[in-house]
């Protein structure tokens, strides 16, 4: 069988899916802008401007441990905490104390005796503690060693973990400029699809309903409740025009039989194809395509496992790019065993680890879910296929 001629290569997809979404943002299209959002809010979301340093971090020189501050030679007077210190002189701190003026060392609780003498308190070292502790600047954390002001410590682009926030934090931010999850539409056609109890022969129970919005979610979306659509061209039509969302998930309806009528739809709609479909096995029905004023629909098939591998292909670039990120970076594994060649087509495969490396999981068909339940991750196999030991490329799972 010939391959549609304008369908698109696997990377071609990818590439296609990222662009639409950095276009939307660069042109405001996709509906939404950075705002500011307090710390406790940032976490998942895109950083729009760089974090920088807003005072030297840490922003005074402190002690790294518990015991005294001291200058000069043994034995040291002891001072009240905080005291500035001369020559043979030494003050109580805790960790995280500030050091005083006149400070050259740290020593620590563990290497001091205090003990009286002449009615005063004097500091010694403990027996054994080494004549040279501690040499200047022990224990002393320096005011900037972490960044100086100004420095960017977090790239603009970067979705927050907690380790972004505690930074943002220490640099001394109460909010963050960040780009808000865009709005992901979800529409799941097919009359057949039930979404409870066990399905009569002719019905399949729903494995998107209770999964997309999750992966949305971790693809950076916003998903909004499943909408759920009969095998229905009117119903199709006026679900995607009415819909508010930046981005627009379909699933189901991408064939060209009497019950699909998503392209259809799209059509009368007035979208723009910008793939048609992809030469990847399972999923090369999917579709992106955009709507007058810009928003953005993906068309997954309804074969589950096929709809999972286009929502990596194209739903992961294209809300990167949405959101200001760089085209999710593809992994390497050895290949453990061969993977056979399939003409003009990349093959997106659920894996197991064995001892040799990459094998595909069993129980893979395109409407199964089995194989990338057990799956370690996805191979992404050339349409040369790969021989035993060769690096094949891995799609990361947003699970
Ligand atoms: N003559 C041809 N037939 C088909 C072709 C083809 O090229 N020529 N391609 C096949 C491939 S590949 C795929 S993938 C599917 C694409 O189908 P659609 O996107 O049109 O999806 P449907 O026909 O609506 O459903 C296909 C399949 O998926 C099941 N499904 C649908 N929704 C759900 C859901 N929410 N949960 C679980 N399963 C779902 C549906 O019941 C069907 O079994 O077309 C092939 N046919
Ligand atoms: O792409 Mo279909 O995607 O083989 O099931």
């Amino acid at each position: 069988m010939s391959l549609e001629p304008d369908s698109f290569a696997w990377t071609d997809a990818r590439e296609t899916a990222w662009s639409a979404g950095r276009e939307a943002l660069a042109a405001g299209t996709a509906g939404w802008t950075a705002s500011s959002a307090p710390l406790e809010q940032c976490l998942g979301l895109v950083l729009a401007e760089p974090i920088t340093a807003q005072l030297p971090v840490p922003h005074y020189a402190s002690s790294a441990m518990d015991g005294w501050v001291l200058a000069g030679t043994e034995p040291w007077q002891l001072k009240p905490p905080g005291s500035a210190l001369a020559a043979s002189e030494a003050a109580p701190v805790v960790t995280g104390g500030l050091i005083p003026e006149g400070t050259v060392a740290v020593l620590r609780s563990e290497y001091g005796v205090v003990e009286q003498a002449d009615g005063q308190q004097q500091l010694r070292r403990a027996p054994g503690v080494p004549a040279e502790e501690p040499p200047a600047g022990r224990h002393i954390r320096p005011a900037g060693e972490e960044a100086a002001a100004g420095d960017t410590v977090v790239p603009a682009g970067t979705r927050l973990t907690p380790a972004h926030v505690a930074v943002a934090a220490v640099c001394g931010y109460d909010s963050l400029p960040v780009y808000r999850a865009p709005a992901v539409g979800l529409l799941l056609t097919g009359d057949e699809v039930v979404t409870g109890g066990l399905p009569a022969p002719g019905q399949v129970r729903d494995t998107f309903g209770p999964t997309l919005p999750a992966i949305v979610a971790a693809l950076g979306g916003q998903p909004s409740p499943p909408h759920r659509l009969p095998d229905d061209f009117e119903a199709t039509r006026e679900a995607i025009e009415g819909s508010k969302a930046s981005v627009i998930v379909t699933t189901g309806g991408t064939g060209h039989s009497r019950a699909d009528h998503l392209r259809s739809a799209l059509q009368a709609a007035g979208a723009r194809i910008l793939v048609p479909s992809i030469r990847m096995r399972p999923g090369h029905p999917a579709l992106l395509a955009q709507l007058p004023g810009g928003r953005l629909v993906i068309g997954l098939p309804g074969n589950p496992l096929a709809a999972m591998m286009a929502l990596l292909t194209l739903g992961a670039p294209l809300l990167a790019g949405l959101t200001g990120r760089a085209m999710p970076e593809l992994g390497g594994v050895a290949a453990g065993s061969r993977f056979a060649p399939l003409e003009g087509r990349h093959r997106l495969v659920p894996y197991a680890l064995d001892g040799h490396g990459a094998v595909p999981a069993e129980h893979v068909g395109s409407a199964m879910m089995r194989g990338l339940a057990a799956a370690s991750g996805v191979v992404v196999i050339p349409p040369q296929g790969a021989r035993p030991g060769e690096l094949v490329a891995t799609l990361p799972l947003p699970w």
